[in-house]
């Protein structure tokens, strides 16, 4: 095993010895496949009847799965590529060393494994690093590269999430000066993720099901497949399109749309083959508060620091996150 590999093995046979009764979680007749709506973005910028079609088509994406891919997005393919060579060389560092509190001088940005998986189902085949623009300023010196990759790409993320938050705001007759106001560049952040080759590849999860806890998140993901979406209690793959981004609504948004666009549950699926991806997720900051946009109020509104506040007490209590149920008007 190469040195930067955490040790899933290990991780894998402790488990299964503890909790046998529930070997591997997923079951691949589950799945099934289709092709996520795919959205041009330059509709964006022409006539007026081509703008309103393709809001609406990312509208009804929204509303419809919580997912959609899109293409013309204006970033630029050589940061996209810039990015994953900076990712794959951030995760080939020896394990030793990315593993310590203090890597790179990114405070606890590294996460290999659920602390608290006591059975397979709760195991996620997959390393990340979160980070925030604002860890940015504290990384050390020596890795200029991927600071300045990480913050290239955030800042131009966040531009496009911001224009399409925007859109998607404007359509159901929301404020969209809400997005400049309370989402600035320094509260996004972004994961990213590898998965190890599997040996137990379409059986495990490479990460939980999960909703994602931002108002819009962009995954930009390499050719390998696996990401899974949840819709009428099925799982369906999503197929990897080349050149294609994908977007999800998360919890905010869906919160301020009072239901309208839905965060989806969402997992991955581990492979035989090494996967990377990049999610970016565009959060408001701690003090916004979000509201339903008009009444009757499906949630009571909250602010963002309460919503995450709410998810590390659960996420402590039960080793999960409950997310918006926590926050239904009574
Ligand atoms: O790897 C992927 O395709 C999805 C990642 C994801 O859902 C996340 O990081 O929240
Ligand atoms: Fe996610």
């Amino acid at each position: 095993m190469a040195n930067f590999e955490p040790p899933f093995q290990e991780a894998l046979k402790t488990l299964s010895l503890n909790s046998p009764q529930d070997a591997p979680s997923i079951d691949a007749a589950e799945e099934e496949f289709f092709e996520l709506p795919l959205i041009h973005l330059r509709g964006l910028n022409g006539q007026e009847m081509e703008r309103k079609k393709c809001i609406e088509v990312m509208a009804r994406a929204s509303r419809e799965w919580g997912f959609f891919q899109i293409v013309d997005h204006g970033i630029p393919g050589e940061l996209l590529k810039r990015l994953m060579s900076e990712q794959k060389r951030l995760f080939y560092h020896p394990f030793e060393e990315k593993s310590k509190q203090n890597f790179l001088n990114l405070a606890n940005s590294y996460l290999w494994i659920n602390p608290r998986a006591t059975s397979l189902k709760q195991l996620s085949w997959s390393e990340a690093f979160r980070v925030s623009i604002t860890d940015l300023s504290r990384m050390d010196e020596s890795n200029n590269t991927l600071r300045q990759t990480i913050e290239d790409y955030a800042r131009e993320a966040t531009l496009l999430l911001q224009r399409l938050a925007e859109h998607l705001a404007e359509f159901l007759g929301m404020s969209s000066s809400y997005f400049r106001e309370n989402c600035p560049p320094s509260s996004t952040h972004l994961r990213l993720n590898r998965y190890p080759p599997c040996p137990l590849s379409g059986k495990l999860h490479g990460l939980v099901p999960h909703t994602d806890s931002s108002f819009l998140t962009l995954v930009y993901q390499d050719q390998v497949g696996g990401l899974q979406l949840m819709k009428h209690g099925r799982w369906f793959s999503v197929k990897p399109a080349s050149n294609a981004l994908i977007i999800n609504v998360g919890d905010l948004f869906q919160a301020m749309s009072n239901d309208v666009y839905k965060s989806v549950r969402h997992r991955v699926v581990a492979q035989g083959f090494e996967r990377f991806s990049a999610a970016c997720f565009y959060c408001p900051t701690a003090k916004a508060l979000i509201q339903g946009f008009r009444g009757p109020a499906v949630y009571r509104p909250f602010t963002y620091g309460e919503y995450k506040e709410q998810i590390q007490e659960d996420v402590k209590s039960s080793g999960d996150k409950v997310g918006l149920p926590r926050f239904l008007q009574h």
